[in-house]
């Protein structure tokens, strides 16, 4: 039988293709990345000394030895070799490099440049892992939690501005018109979703006097929602209220970075509460650091602290009520090894079967950032006219919402010449961070 990485005649993105987007992320990006963590890990030395006495120094010793050998199995194109740590997930990658292994046929075997770019990355993240998970004493280690902090406190300004907002609305949220809440949701979905751009600054004020508010921005970034469904999300979550059921909407947010784009996700998600309309937050993260700036269970906690924490009114007091929700159960922090999995989205019923249950039980799903819509889409070179719902394959657990800004060659669901217009203008339009879409997917068969 004919086994490949196709879809319906579509291939999975690759670095294969040479002088393509994955190309050069496998090429250059990748092993960058694998150079700061090094780095991190050695200037971290001393800390590992003191903490760990002789052991730290020979954990820091192993574990850089480990990700050079990583580094240059990557750089010359080596086999993807099975793991041999001991977290609950090794069994299922070391199964899906078999998976890998069946499609790439008896010739080749599966390797850094020529198997999908989505596994091949996912992949050196948990190598990452394997490396610390082998040396215990420094086993728990965050190394990226530097830039993550670092983007935390570099985005204050506009922080603050938020808080104020939220603050502002909060005193007379329950006299609200629908027309005023559908306005303040739709401001808020968008600064959620400009939460993804990659340099953190949405609010354009590179010095740190005056800051253009993330929400007096959102006008001039208007023309750059190449898809927006906001009336959709907005309708879904009206619907559930008028439904006339008894039970609590639930809002599911699959959360992507930590820094601003998750203060972002938070105020969204405290609106949705304070507004009533949802009554149950659910956010997912990481269950260990992943793609540089996605949040883990501590970044999410270390986040509502540092709010509770802050030297302003409304930023400690948004911290607080975060706390709350918190304690009451109104908002929830859920891991699962499948978020750090190499997996599309598509497998999650089958491969993860608990955790598709799980999202099926929300009311909404919003999934933010690039590589979630890598996963439901993917990772393919579809054509951008393509619906979503046939790139989905099969994935709608629940009414679902991709909020992302462009940084991977994937995009279906675009207008026809749309996809067209945007590359005769713009050669890197898919990969800047500088265009975004808000797109829906009912749960229900074709729209
Ligand atoms: O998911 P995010 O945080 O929005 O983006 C992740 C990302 O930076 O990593 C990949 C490239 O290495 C791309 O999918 C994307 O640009
Ligand atoms: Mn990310």
């Amino acid at each position: 039988m004919a086994a490949d990485h196709t879809v319906h005649g579509v291939p999975s993105l690759s670095a294969k293709v040479v002088g393509s987007f994955a190309y050069l992320t496998v090429k250059d990006r990748l092993p960058t990345i694998l150079t700061k963590v090094i780095d991190t890990i050695h200037r971290n030395k001393n800390k590992f000394f003191e903490e760990f006495g002789e052991e730290g120094i020979q954990a820091e010793k192993a574990a850089i030895s480990l990700l050079s050998k990583l580094r240059n199995e990557l750089q010359t194109d080596k086999p993807v070799l099975p793991l041999t740590d001991d977290l609950e997930d090794v069994d299922s990658w070391n199964q899906y490099l078999q998976r890998q292994q069946r499609l790439e046929g008896d010739q080749e075997l599966v390797s850094w440049f020529k198997s999908p770019w989505l596994y091949v990355e996912c992949y050196m993240y948990r190598r990452i892992q394997e490396a610390l998970r082998l040396n215990p004493p420094i086993s728990d280690f965050d190394v990226f939690n530097e830039g993550k902090t670092q983007s935390f406190f570099e985005s204050q300004q506009a922080m603050i501005v938020l808080c104020t907002y939220l603050e502002g609305m909060r005193k007379n949220i329950k006299e609200l018109s629908k027309s005023q809440l559908s306005e303040h949701f739709n401001k808020l979905l968008q600064v959620a979703l400009w939460g993804n751009k990659c340099d953190l600054s949405i609010s354009a004020g590179q010095d740190n006097s005056q800051k253009v508010s993330p929400i007096d921005s959102l006008v001039s970034l208007k023309p750059f929602i190449l898809v927006d469904h906001s009336s959709m999300v907005w309708s879904t979550l009206i619907s559930t209220q008028n439904s006339g059921r008894t039970g609590s909407v639930r809002v599911d947010i699959v959360l992507d970075n930590a820094g601003f784009e998750l203060v972002t996700d938070l105020v969204l998600a405290d609106f949705l509460v304070s507004s009533g309309l949802a009554h149950e937050i659910h956010f997912h993260g990481k269950s260990f650091p992943w793609f540089v700036s996605d949040v883990t269970a501590k970044d999410f906690q270390w986040t509502i602290r540092q709010m509770m924490a802050a030297n302003h009114m409304w930023m400690s007091r948004s911290g607080v009520q975060w706390q709350n929700y918190v304690k009451e159960g109104v908002w929830s922090y859920h891991d699962h090894p499948f978020w750090t999995q190499p997996h599309e989205f598509c497998d999650m019923a089958a491969d993860a079967p608990d955790l598709y249950a799980t999202l099926q039980a929300a009311d909404l799903v919003l999934f933010k950032g690039d590589l979630n819509y890598r996963k439901l889409t993917g990772d393919r070179d579809w054509k951008y006219t393509v619906g979503f719902h046939t790139a989905l394959r099969g994935f709608r657990p629940a009414p679902l919402c991709s909020l992302r800004t462009l940084k991977a060659n994937v995009q279906v669901g675009l207008q026809p010449g749309q996809g067209e217009n945007l590359s005769s203008q713009e050669v890197d339009w898919m990969t800047s961070g500088k265009y975004a879409i808000i797109q829906f997917n009912s749960s229900l068969a074709e729209q």
